[in-house]
Order: C-alpha cells, then structure tokens, then sequence
C-alpha cells in the first residue's frame, strides 16, 4: 500500500506536561498510521496518554505541554498533488488556516464546551461553514447548514436550527457538535469519547451516525475510547495503549479474537457480556503507574498476574504475530513459557467467534 492510501503517520511522539511535581510522561514514543476511510480506534484506561496523542494532531496545546519529539505527517491531495506536512512543524496559523476544520476536525467528549450557549444551532453551524468556505453565499451557507443537521439524522431541521443549545438533549447537542465538525469537509475526524458522557442507548445511536457519516463521505477517523466494547461496533483497527505507549495493535479480530497482552486481556474482560449470566465484573486490579518517574521494564508489570522476571527489568519490543497484529509483551519471545489467556475469557472468545462463523 503506498504512502498516497496513508492519510496520516504518526512517529515516535512523545508528549511531556511540566507540572509542579516534575514533568508527567503523558506519550513515551508513540507511532501509529491511519489509512483513507478507515476507523482507527485508540483504546485504553483513563489517563493512558489517548487524548495527549491526539491533540497535537490538530494543534490543540495546553500552555503546559511540551513536544519532545516524532512527527505527525499528514498528506492530502492538493490540485492533482499529493502533498504532506509536519503538523508539529508547521505555524499555529497555518493549522488554523489549513487543517484545522477543513482538513482534520474534532469532536470531544463534552458537547457543551464546544458550543457557544448564548447562539441558536443554525447560526452556529452557519459560522463554522462561513469560516471553512469564505466566498459561500448567505442562500448556500444556510442550505449547507440544513443538510448538516439532516447529516447527523435531526428530523425536526427547521425548529433545531433556531433553538438554542440548552434547549436539546445531550445527545442531540453532540449531534450538533458532530455537524460543526463537518462544516468545513474535513478528511479526517477525531472524536474524544464523544459518547461517554451519554447513555447507553444515546450512544448506540451516535455511533451509527459517525459509522454513516464514515462510509458516506470515506472519512478517516480516530476513535478515542476506553471502553473496548464500543470499539468492536465502530473500527477497523485498534491500539491498545498504557502509560503513554501503544502496547497492542491489530485489526478488531486481531484483538477481540487473538489478544496476546495480558493487559488487553484485562480490558477485554471488563467489557460487560450482554450474552453471558454475568458474575461480579472483574476489573482489572490496582492503578496506573506515576507517570512523573521514569518507568523501567514493561509499565504494566506490577499489576500483571502473568509477569516473567523480565518484565521488571527490561521493556518488551513490539513482537510481530501477524502482518497485522503486534504486541509489546515478553509472554511473545520464543524463550518463553507458555501462558493462556484466562479461561473465562477464552470462552468467551470462543463464543465470539462461534456467532461470527454463523452469520
Ligand atoms: N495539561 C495537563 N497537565 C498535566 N498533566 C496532564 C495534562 N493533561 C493530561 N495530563 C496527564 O497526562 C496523562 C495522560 O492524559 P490523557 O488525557 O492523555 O489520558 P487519556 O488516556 O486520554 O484519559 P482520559 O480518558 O481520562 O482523558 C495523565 O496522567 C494526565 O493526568
């Protein structure tokens, strides 16, 4: 696949915040490549560096972050061109200018701090076309602005695009965050736990919209979760990620059928298991580690039932399982033991894959 399929790479980022307690190591090198009109979802518990990974995609800089290396290379065609850029290297108005909104836009967790209050809907949405599309007519702008709101499956356009943005619900107000988000066509759109703070039937529902809104407009999107169990309904591809790296990667059945980290093990059962008598749902035991010090040997050691001497000592490679699937654990290296996934997930996998051969 050449680099044209590959809409953008990110390599070796690392991510420091300085804070009063020393500088947290939000993103310790991490790499990962999003191809056109796919659905990367990145996966993991609170705190595991998701959002750090992202935000300098698109620009978004706390005044305590700090760079301290990789690239993020994004490409786009340009007048028949293919072009590509740093996005670290490039001018904050430059982001604004160029990529940010017509070329990568964002959806965050919560609807509320994207929208302005005290602006009904339709003029909302109708400032985000303005500004992505200057020499659009005032006719054209509100006839992008109602087929917006039709985009993101709001029946009632007319009446939503003069209310304001208390007036609806939750999930109707990241509809509209989601509608923003598209004002300016972007090829590529991130979207922050957009469904988090909703319940859960809501969320079922914003998921089909942004899988609707993917296919028809062959967009590229980055799902940030920490629930694995959305992520089966929405991506193409996972990675897994713990204390600032990426420490499993695969496409959905690569992770859900063959995980090989004992860490995505652990999330993976505590994805609730709406076909199974459910027992008491494991979690997985203790917290993530200080990510102020500096982490020696695998950071997921010291909570990992299945941790070898090595682990302790020595950080794991990423080992190769596939041409699709790599993993960042020492259980991989052909020195050793054999270890099994928990029987109680096993079963469950089996299972899985039992519905998945009947369809
Ligand atoms: N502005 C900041 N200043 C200091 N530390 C920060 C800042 N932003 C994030 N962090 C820390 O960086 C680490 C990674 O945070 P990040 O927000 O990327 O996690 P996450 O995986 O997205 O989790 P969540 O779902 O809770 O947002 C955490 O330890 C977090 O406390």
């Amino acid at each position: 696949m050449g680099d044209e399929n590959k809409i953008l790479t990110v390599q070796n980022l690392t991510v420091d915040y300085t804070t009063f307690r020393g500088n947290v190591h939000a993103v310790r090198g991490v790499s990962f490549e999003v191809n056109r009109g796919e659905t990367l979802a990145l996966v993991g518990e609170s705190g595991c560096g998701k959002s750090a990974s992202v935000k300098p995609i698109i620009g978004e800089d706390a005044s305590n972050q700090v760079i301290k290396g990789g690239k993020i290379i994004y490409r786009w065609q340009h007048q028949g061109k293919l072009e590509e850029i740093d996005l670290l290297k490039i001018t904050a108005k430059e982001m604004q200018r160029k990529i940010k909104g017509r070329q990568i836009a964002m959806v965050f967790q919560d609807p509320m701090t994207s929208l302005d209050p005290t602006m009904r809907i339709g003029k909302q949405i109708g400032e985000a076309v303005a500004s992505a599309h200057s020499k659009l007519s005032k006719k054209k702008i509100d006839e992008r602005v109602r087929n917006l709101i039709a985009t993101v499956g709001i029946n009632r356009v007319e009446t939503v695009a003069k209310q304001y943005p208390h007036q609806l619900s939750g999930g109707m107000r990241q509809r509209i965050v989601i509608a923003i988000a598209l004002a300016g066509d972007p090829q590529l759109l991130i979207c922050d736990e957009p469904t988090t703070a909703l319940d859960v039937t809501i969320q079922a529902r914003i998921l089909d919209i942004i899988k609707k809104i993917q296919k028809e407009r062959h967009l590229s999107v980055i799902f940030i979760t920490h629930n694995l169990g959305v992520v089966a309904t929405i991506a193409d591809k996972v990675n897994v990620m713990y204390a600032g790296k990426v420490i499993e990667k695969g496409t959905i059945e690569d992770i859900f059928f063959e995980p090989k980290h004992p860490y995505t093990w652990g999330l993976l059962e505590s994805v609730p298991d709406v076909d199974a008598p459910q027992e008491a749902l494991p979690m997985i035991a203790g917290t993530i580690p200080d990510m102020t010090q500096r982490i020696i040997g695998d950071a997921f050691a010291p909570r990992n039932e299945y941790a070898l001497d090595i682990d302790f000592v020595k950080e794991p490679p990423m080992f190769e399982v596939s041409k699709t699937h790599q993993a960042a654990t020492w259980l991989l290296d052909k020195r050793a033991p054999t270890v099994q996934m928990p029987r109680s997930l096993q079963k469950r996998i089996n299972r899985m894959q039992g519905e998945n051969n009947g369809k």
